[in-house]
C-alpha cells in the first residue's frame, strides 16, 4: 500500500501553512506550464504534507489566471495522494452563515475560459465526475472539524463561476432557487483535473458572505470578505493540523475509485496516441500508460 501524502491547496487568505515541520520550498517543473507558486513541503505529526497557495503569495493570480493543470501536475509529481482545497465562498442559504465550513459533495461548473483537461487530441479520456468528492476525505474532515468544535455542514453544492466579478442579483437568485449551497471561482476545473490525475479530492468551502441575494445583507465586497477571511483562515489551519494528526499514514483506496479513475477512461487506441502528449502525461497518467 502507498504512503499517504496530503496536499493542501490554500485559497483566498491562506498563503502559508504555519506549523509545517521541516518546511522547505520545492520547485517542480511541469510540462503544463507554471504552477501558482513553489510547493511548501513538510510534515505535521509525521504525515507528509505538500502545500500550494493557488493565488500565490500576495494574491497575485485571479481565478481565471491560475494554471490549474500545472498545479495538479506538480502535486501529482510531489506524490500527493489526497488533496484538500481550502476555499472561500458565498452562501445561498440562511442556515450557512459566514464562518460556516461546508464539506461540499457536488459541483456545478459555470467556468468558460480555462483549460479543463489533461487529455485531448492524441489521447482522449473521459473520467466520471458523477461523485466529484472523495467520501473518505469528507469523513476525515468532518471528524477533524468536530474535534476542533468547528461549525460544519455535511454536504452541499458548490457552483463555480468564472469571475472575477461577483454575480448579478439575477444570477444569485437563479443559483439560490436551483438549490445550490455556495459559490466560488476556483474549484472547477481543479476538481476535474484532480480526478484525471487520480488524486482524491475534497473541498472545505468556508463561507465569507451571503453573495447578493439576501435582503438583509449588502452586496458582497472584497473588504467584507477579508474581514471574515482571517478568522476562517485561522480555523482552517486548526482543522488541517487536526486532520493531519488523525489521518491514516497509508493511502486508503477510494471507495468510489477516484484514485483509479483512468482504469476505465482512456478511449484512444494505442497506435493512434500522440507521443508528445503521452510525454506530458507521464505523471498524471503514468500508472495507466506505463502499464
Ligand atoms: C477574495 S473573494 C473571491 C475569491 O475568493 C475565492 O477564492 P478561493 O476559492 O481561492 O478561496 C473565490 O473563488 C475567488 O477567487
Ligand atoms: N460571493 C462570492 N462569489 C464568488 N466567489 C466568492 N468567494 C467568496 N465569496 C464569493
Amino acid at each position: 500500500m502507498a504512503q499517504a501524502v496530503l496536499g493542501i491547496i490554500g485559497g483566498s487568505g491562506i498563503y502559508d501553512l504555519p506549523g509545517l515541520e521541516g518546511a522547505h520550498e520545492e520547485v517542480i517543473k511541469s510540462p503544463w506550464g507554471e504552477p501558482s507558486a513553489p510547493l511548501r513541503r513538510g510534515s505535521i505529526a509525521g504525515l507528509p504534507i505538500v502545500f500550494l497557495p493557488r493565488h500565490d503569495k500576495g494574491h497575485r493570480l485571479s481565478p481565471s489566471d491560475i494554471n490549474y493543470r500545472a498545479n495538479i501536475d506538480v502535486l501529482k509529481r510531489a506524490g500527493v495522494t489526497d488533496l484538500i482545497s481550502l476555499s472561500a465562498c458565498g452562501s445561498f442559504k440562511e442556515e450557512l452563515p459566514p464562518g460556516t465550513f461546508v464539506l461540499v459533495d457536488q459541483f456545478v461548473d459555470r467556468t468558460h475560459k480555462r483549460e479543463n483537461s489533461f487529455f485531448g487530441r492524441g489521447c482522449v479520456a473521459h473520467v466520471s465526475m458523477a461523485h466529484p468528492v472523495s467520501p473518505r476525505l469528507r469523513i476525515h474532515l468532518a471528524a477533524a472539524a468536530e474535534a476542533e468544535g468547528l461549525a460544519i455542514a455535511r454536504g452541499g453544492t458548490y457552483v463555480c463561476m468564472e469571475g472575477p466579478q461577483f454575480s448579478t442579483y439575477a444570477e444569485s437568485m437563479t443559483y439560490k432557487t436551483s438549490g445550490y449551497s455556495v459559490i466560488g471561482m476556483t474549484n472547477m476545473p481543479e476538481a476535474k483535473l484532480a480526478r484525471e490525475a487520480e488524486i482524491c479530492y475534497a473541498t472545505v468551502a468556508m463561507v465569507t458572505d451571503f453573495d447578493c441575494w439576501h435582503p438583509d445583507h449588502d452586496a458582497v465586497t472584497v473588504q467584507d470578505i477579508i474581514r471574515v477571511l482571517t478568522s476562517n483562515a485561522d480555523k482552517a489551519k486548526a482543522l488541517v493540523a487536526r486532520l493531519a494528526k488523525d489521518f491514516p499514514r497509508e493511502h486508503e483506496p477510494c471507495p468510489i475509485g477516484s484514485d483509479r479513475a483512468l482504469d476505465t477512461a482512456l478511449i484512444t487506441a494505442p497506435e493512434a496516441r500522440d507521443p508528445e502528449l503521452l510525454k506530458k502525461l507521464d505523471a498524471v497518467a503514468g500508472r495507466i500508460l506505463r502499464g
